[in-house]
């Protein structure tokens, strides 16, 4: 197998990347990677905690190097945060990646995150926040997928198995 992931799902938060990216893993039979779990075992805190104390650009640096490692080392499906396409660095890395965004419609979202709780970028409100976040990401998840998966009406196993079809992933 080629060094590097086999995709990385990118998109905002409520997409379902780290719910889809743990079915593609357990169904392609490789190792599933989600970068904000990494972050957390790596600092033992939570990326609410990281935002809230230290600022969402600390976070985006530690999210940063997760995305670094991941790509250098890890061979399986990989999750993002919602935001890490906003780091430059991480975008330089991704556009050599098979990288597959997740899309969903905001009242989907909404559905899918409740109250955000957990969620700091979403505490202003979620809808209006989640709909600020949308509209300075949609392009750069845009600019950086090899294919575009949308999640509305959709169970995660049709998503995983729809990115699948995409890059035409097979069972390892
Ligand atoms: N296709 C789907 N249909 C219904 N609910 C879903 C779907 N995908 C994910 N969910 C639910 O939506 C919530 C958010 O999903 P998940 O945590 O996978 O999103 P995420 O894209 O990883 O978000 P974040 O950017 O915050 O990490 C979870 O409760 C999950 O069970
Ligand atoms: O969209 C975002 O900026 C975020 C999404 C989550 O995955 C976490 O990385 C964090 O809550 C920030
Ligand atoms: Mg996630």
């Amino acid at each position: 197998m080629t060094a590097g992931p086999l995709v990385v799902l990118v998109g905002p938060m409520g997409s379902g990347k780290s719910t889809v990216g743990a079915l593609l893993a357990e169904r392609l039979g490789v190792p599933f990677l989600d970068t904000d779990h990494e972050v957390q075992r790596r600092t033992g805190r939570t990326v609410a905690d990281i935002i809230t104390t230290d600022g969402e650009p600390s976070f985006r640096e530690l999210e940063h190097e997760a995305v670094a490692r991941a790509a250098a080392e890890h061979t399986g499906v990989l999750a993002l945060g919602g935001g890490a396409v906003l780091h430059p660095g991480t975008r330089a890395l991704l556009a050599a990646l098979p990288t597959v965004f997740l899309d969903v419609r905001v009242d989907e979202a909404m559905k899918r995150l409740g109250d955000g709780a957990g969620r700091p970028l979403l505490a202003d409100g979620p809808q209006r926040s989640w709909e600020h976040l949308m509209a300075d990401r949609r392009a750069l998840y845009l600019g950086l997928a090899r294919a575009v998966v949308p999640t509305d009406d959709r169970t995660p196993h049709e998503i995983e198995r729809a990115v699948t079809e995409e890059l035409e992933l097979e069972k390892a």
